[in-house]
C-alpha cells in the first residue's frame, strides 16, 4: 500500500467513525472476524491450542509497547475474553521507558480509539541505558525493560505475560542466534520468566508480520515505532540486516521462512553434534567442543 492508498483508507475508516458512529476499535475487531479471520484470527486461536497458552484460572497480562503487535494482541485478547467458555481474566499493562511527552500523547489517544483500556507505569529505562552504554544502548535497553515489565507484573498478581513476537521474530532471532551467537535457539511460545514465578506466552507465534502490517494499515491504526535511534533506522541492526538477508532470500524461495520456523520444530538430536537441556550439556561421541 503506498502512501496515497494509505491516506485513502484512513479517510474512509474516519468516514465510517463519523456515519455508523462506531468507533476504530470496533473496526479493528470487525476486519478481525472477516478479512483477517484466516491469516490472524485462526492463527492465534490454534497457537493458544497448540500451546494451552490460555488456561481456566488464568491471570493474563497483555504487555502494551504501543507498536503494531501489542496493539493488535490486545484487540485479539478482546475477542477471545468474549468466549464464555474460556475462564480467564486479562488485563493491558504498558510501561513507559521514557517516551517524549509528544509521543505519549499518541499512545494514549491511540488506546481510547481503539478502546484498549490499559494501565501505564513510568520507568526510566532508556535514560539510564543511553548514559550507560550510548553507543549501544540496545542490549542493556532491551534487558532492562523485560526486568522491569516482568517485575511489575509479577507484583500485580498476574500468573502469564502475554508478548507481541510473532512468526518472522522467531525466524530472525533464530538466525540471529546462529549468525552471532553459534547457537541454535528462539524464542518460544511458553516460557517460565527467569524468577519462576511467571509465564511468557507468545499468541501470534504464527502470524506473519506482512498481515500484521496490513492490517494495521487497513483499519487505519497510527501504530508507533519504538522511538529510539536504532529502531528508527538511522543506525543498523542486526535484526534489519537479518530481515534484508531473508527478503532477498525469499524472492528465490518464497517459503523460506515456513521452512526454518519448521526446522525449529523438528530439530533431529541425532544428527546434531551438541545441545544442552537445562544446565546439562551433551555433545555427540567424537564431537570436540574446543574446536
Ligand atoms: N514498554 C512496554 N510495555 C509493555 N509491554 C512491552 C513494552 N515493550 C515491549 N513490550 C512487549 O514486548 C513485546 C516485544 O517487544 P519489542 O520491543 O520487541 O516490540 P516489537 O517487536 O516492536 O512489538 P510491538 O509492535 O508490539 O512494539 C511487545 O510486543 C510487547 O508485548
Amino acid at each position: 500500500m503506498n502512501e496515497k492508498k494509505e491516506k485513502k483508507v484512513y479517510e474512509s475508516i474516519e468516514e465510517r467513525m463519523r456515519e455508523e458512529g462506531i468507533s476504530r476499535g470496533a473496526i479493528a475487531t470487525e476486519s478481525l472476524r472477516k478479512t483477517y479471520r484466516k491469516k490472524i484470527w485462526t492463527k492465534f486461536v490454534k497457537a493458544i491450542k497448540d500451546f494451552d497458552l490460555v488456561e481456566d484460572g488464568d491471570k493474563i497480562a497483555v504487555g502494551v509497547s504501543g507498536g503494531k503487535d501489542s496493539l493488535l494482541l490486545c484487540k485479539l485478547f478482546q475477542e477471545l475474553a468474549k468466549d464464555r467458555t474460556r475462564k480467564f481474566e486479562v488485563a493491558f499493562i504498558s510501561m513507559n521507558p521514557g517516551f517524549e511527552a509528544m509521543d505519549m500523547e499518541q499512545f494514549k489517544r491511540n488506546l481510547e480509539e481503539l478502546d484498549i483500556p490499559c494501565e501505564v507505569f513510568e520507568a526510566n529505562v532508556w535514560e539510564v541505558a543511553f548514559k550507560e552504554d550510548p553507543e549501544k544502548p540496545c542490549f542493556l535497553c532491551a534487558k532492562m525493560r523485560r526486568g522491569v515489565l516482568y517485575n511489575k507484573v509479577e507484583e500485580l498478581g498476574y500468573n502469564k505475560l502475554a508478548l507481541g513476537h510473532h512468526f518472522d521474530d522467531v525466524v530472525e532471532t533464530a538466525l540471529i542466534n546462529q549468525f552471532y551467537a553459534g547457537t541454535v535457539k528462539t524464542m518460544i511460545p511458553k516460557v517460565k520468566s527467569t524468577s519462576g514465578k511467571m509465564e511468557l506466552i507468545r499468541p501470534l507465534i504464527y502470524v506473519k508480520e506482512e498481515d500484521i502490517i496490513n492490517y494495521t494499515k487497513r483499519n487505519g491504526i497510527v501504530a508507533m515505532a519504538c522511538g529510539c535511534p536504532i529502531e528508527s533506522g538511522k543506525v543498523d541492526s542486526k535484526r534489519r540486516e537479518i530481515k534484508n538477508l531473508l527478503a532477498e532470500l525469499t524472492k528465490v524461495n518464497p517459503n523460506i521462512k515456513q521452512s526454518i520456523f519448521n526446522s525449529l520444530k523438528n530439530i533431529n538430536l541425532d544428527y546434531v553434534m551438541g545441545y544442552t537441556r537445562g544446565n546439562k550439556r551433551d555433545v555427540a561421541k567424537d564431537g570436540n567442543e574446543n574446536k
